[in-house]
């Protein structure tokens, strides 16, 4: 094999930089020539690539976001537009694709290499951690201490102002985030779609904290949780969110001051912690090693601590098993 293709897909997760340039530079290490994608999917529909060599990927271990830009592309969807994206390739001499992304690009890989026989090898990328076949998904780590160090601060003036805080964490279909924030950030409850709550023993809870002497309660909630057993997806143009509904009944129900913080898209960017790095430089360089060896349709993943190649199909469709025991561990722990 003599030239590969690398893209960034989907949702940004801070460490995507560091995957890519892992991926360069293990490529070129390999006699290998690496094409950038810009753009995602749609820049592969319309050939918008750019030859990196070792010094394109300089002085970026340590930036968020993705240089090579990221997209939703409507088009990658169709038939047509993959066989589009299957020609540019073509036409480049492209004989592998490295798609950094989540669960929906893998998809798109997917279906790609089905339909037109383009190699494909995925590396799972989002700070949901919604994938299957891997410990942790690039990004997850760092969105996870930009979320306990929020918490910290919002605890500052909640406890200065006796306040309960509903605070919102991303997640639209994807509780593992908030689960593993709430916990180490020592939130007093934690909503997360993958488990039904009661909100009598959400105010119970907050209740009986301030009579046995705290002064502040936070509610950790992701965005897709749903209230009276609705099904609920936010919709960040206009701003809309249950969390707002969820603070106006705790309000209510225990009549304490209650604010609500919507931590947004601050949660995807920033630099990328250690652990985030290293996992994003070794698979990266495991997705070279992967390509470069036949495989395809395929994703690497980590699980204890082991560089391991999944099929992609069962890393969409494996459905990411739910911690249950931590989140009633991060129950016992927060009374
Ligand atoms: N079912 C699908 N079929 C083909 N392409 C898809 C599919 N789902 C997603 N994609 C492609 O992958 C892109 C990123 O997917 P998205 O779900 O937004 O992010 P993520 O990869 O982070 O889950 C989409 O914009 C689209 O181009
Ligand atoms: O940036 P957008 O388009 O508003 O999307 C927000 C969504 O993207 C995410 O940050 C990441 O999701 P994906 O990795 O599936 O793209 C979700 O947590 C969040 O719900
Ligand atoms: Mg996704």
């Amino acid at each position: 094999m003599k030239k590969i293709a690398v893209l960034t897909s989907g949702g940004d997760a801070p460490g995507m930089n560091a995957a890519v340039r892992a991926v360069v530079r293990k490529a070129i290490y390999d006699g290998v020539e690496v094409i950038g994608v810009n753009r995602g999917y749609a820049g592969v529909i319309d050939g918008d690539f750019v030859k990196l060599d070792k010094s394109s990927v300089s002085d970026i271990i340590q930036r968020g976001g993705t240089f090579l830009r990221s997209a939703r592309c409507d088009e990658f969807r169709t038939k047509e537009g993959r066989q589009k994206a299957a020609e540019q390739l073509r036409k480049e001499g492209v004989e592998g694709l490295i798609v950094i992304g989540g669960d929906g690009s893998f998809t798109g890989a997917m279906l790609l290499n089905e339909e037109t026989g383009i190699r494909t090898i995925g590396v799972p990328a989002t700070i949901d951690n919604d994938i299957a076949c891997t410990d942790d998904a690039i990004g997850y780590d760092t969105a996870m201490n930009t979320i306990i160090d929020a918490i910290s601060k919002i605890r500052d003036t909640a406890s200065s102002h006796e306040r309960a805080f509903v605070i919102e964490a991303m997640g639209r279909h994807a509780g593992f985030l908030t689960l593993a924030a709430g916990l180490a950030g020592g939130a007093e409850s934690i909503l997360v779609p993958e488990m039904k709550f009661d909100m009598d023993k959400v105010c119970e809870n907050i209740q009986a904290g301030y009579e046995e002497g705290k002064i502040h309660s936070i509610i950790l909630v992701a965005e897709g949780v749903e209230m009276d057993g609705q099904e609920f997806t936010t919709n960040r143009d206009v701003n809309e969110s249950n969390a707002f509904l969820i603070g106006k009944e705790i309000n209510e129900r225990t009549g304490f001051e209650t604010r609500v913080s919507i931590l947004g898209h601050i949660q995807r960017g920033g630099s990328p912690t250690g652990r985030d790095r290293l996992l994003a430089s070794r698979l990266g360089a495991a997705a070279v090693n992967a390509v470069l060896s036949g495989e395809t349709n395929k994703m690497v993943g980590l699980i204890h601590n082991k560089v391991e190649v999944a099929e992609i199909r069962d890393a969409i469709e494996g459905n990411k098993e739910f911690d249950e025991e931590l989140y009633e561990l991060a129950n016992i722990l927060s009374i």
